[in-house]
């Protein structure tokens, strides 16, 4: 197997096409290795495979079609495609349920795909973000449906991803790497296969560590989000300019405050916490609280709203609302766990109608200036460049009244003619 891998003659199957799976069956084609891509919706492989991205990512239509016209890449709903393949790389979601317990059926249901058609002496990588320890219990369940004993008949490993949407070929390349294994080998295997597009360090581990890793890095950062989220709270009461703030509490050598916001969303930040404690006998606290915070910055987004139309006169039930992006954040098409969602559901039987509208999603309207047309107030949710420098003054005259809400602090000088409240920006 490590020679297959070394000459590029071994044969991958990456599980799941979503936007972690598709450009990692990208790069190891790229990088000469033969991918077929095992999707279930059967839409995007038809997309895939007549060359078109089913995702928003910069560069990647580019390297798709370069992926496929070498004949390296294909994609398949035919599970009898991945059969005996030589590495396995399973990339599907793992959400929460409704009771924000992990939902790992989609996982477990790959794990089985695989089970099914692997052979004697495959390396299956699980790149999911997972609870801890659960590679391991992943392997007993592949031990269980086809009698292979892992360690032995066949190596595996979790191959954490840590890209950033928006960047994803980029850091792809560039970002160092966990790899946990359930043993050695597999660790060094793993290492081998990435090592043919990474440029970045390569870490080895186990793989209940390199689970919880991945795990902490997610919480790091929405854990100092509800953190930059509380002092926004409080800068509304002091009548301060948090983004001012900031930008001084950051002049310390040793502070970093990140960006309070209408919320946090996306596949990762809103439910890895969750993933982190739910193995946990016991949690203790914070990492609660800050999912808290955050998730409640929807609602402080509709106390503005709500005093801004007091301040106009403005009875609820008589506003239109304009809310500006869908997406969960800046040029992305995803609106996982978006809080743009969060607080339209939260004003949507309070007001007369709520308008949306987004460069990347489908929302009610074409366009911007269709829809803040006869609208009372635009609540800016995503922040998204079109959205930066808008000529407020000008679409103002669109409106019937001029209100403008920013969740997502993109619009630096209010404009004078509107009724203008912001995330943290106390002193307006
Ligand atoms: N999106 C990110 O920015 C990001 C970054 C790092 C890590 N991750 C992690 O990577 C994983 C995947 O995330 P994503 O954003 O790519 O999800 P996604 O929903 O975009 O992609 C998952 C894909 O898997 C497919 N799928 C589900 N079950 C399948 C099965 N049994 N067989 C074949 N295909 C199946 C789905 O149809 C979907 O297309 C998650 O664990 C996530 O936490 C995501
Ligand atoms: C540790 C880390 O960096 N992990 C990254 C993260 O990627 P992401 O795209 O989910 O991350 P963000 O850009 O942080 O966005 C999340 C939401 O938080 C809002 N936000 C952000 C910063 C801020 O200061 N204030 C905010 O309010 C933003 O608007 C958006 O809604 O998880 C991926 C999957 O595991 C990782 O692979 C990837 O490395």
């Amino acid at each position: 197997m490590k020679e297959r891998i070394i000459e590029k003659s071994a044969e991958i199957a990456v599980i799941g096409l979503g936007y972690i799976g598709l450009p990692t069956a990208i790069m190891f084609a790229n990088a000469g290795f033969n991918v077929i891509g095992y999707e279930i919706r059967d839409e995007v492989v038809k997309k895939l495979n007549s060359g078109n991205s089913h995702i928003v990512e910069p560069d990647i239509d580019e390297l798709l079609h370069r992926a496929i016209k070498s004949g390296r890449l294909r994609a398949t709903s035919d599970k009898n495609d991945i059969r005996e393949k030589d590495v396995y790389l399973i990339c599907v979601q793992t959400p929460l349920k409704d009771d924000k317990t992990p939902d790992l059926s989609y996982l477990e249901n790959a794990v089985r795909t695989v089970a099914e058609t692997m052979k004697r002496g495959s390396l299956v990588i699980i790149e999911s973000t997972i609870p801890p320890m659960t590679t391991i219990r992943m392997a007993k369940l592949i031990e269980e449906v086809n009698g292979l004993k892992a360690g032995e008949d066949f190596y595996m490993a979790h191959a954490p991803e840590r890209v950033m949407p928006g960047r994803i070929f980029k850091e792809l390349v560039y970002n160092s790497r966990i790899l946990g294994g359930i043993d050695e080998e597999s660790a060094e295997l793993a290492e081998i296969l990435y090592r043919s597009f990474v440029k970045g360090q390569i870490f080895k581990t186990n793989s209940t560590t390199s689970e919880m890793v991945k795990l902490m890095e997610n919480t790091f950062r929405d854990v100092n989000i509800a953190l930059a989220n509380e002092f926004a709270l409080l800068a509304h009461q002091y009548g301060v300019d948090i983004f001012k703030a900031i930008e001084l509490a950051n002049t310390h050598p040793r502070v970093k405050i990140h960006t309070p916001g209408i919320g946090v969303g996306g596949h990762c930040l809103p439910k890895d916490p969750y993933l982190l404690l739910s193995s946990a006998k016991e949690d203790f606290g914070l990492v609660k609280k800050a999912r808290e915070i955050n998730e409640d910055m929807p609602l402080f987004v509709k106390d503005l709203l709500v005093s801004a139309l007091k301040t106009i006169n403005l009875p609820p039930e008589d506003a239109i609302v304009t809310v500006l992006g869908l997406a969960y954040k800046g040029d992305s098409d995803d609106t996982r766990n978006s809080p743009a969602l969060f607080f339209i559901e939260e004003i949507k039987e309070e007001v007369k109608d709520v308008r949306t509208y987004d460069p990347y999603v489908k929302g009610t309207h074409e366009t911007l200036e269709e829809a803040l047309r006869g609208s009372d107030v635009a609540v800016i949710a995503t922040d998204h460049s079109l959205f930066k420098n808008l000529n407020w003054e000008e679409l103002g005259k669109l409106m019937r009244n001029r209100v403008l809400i920013d969740g997502r602090h993109v619009v630096q000088t209010p404009p004078k003619s509107f009724v203008f409240k912001g995330i943290g920006r106390g002193e307006y």
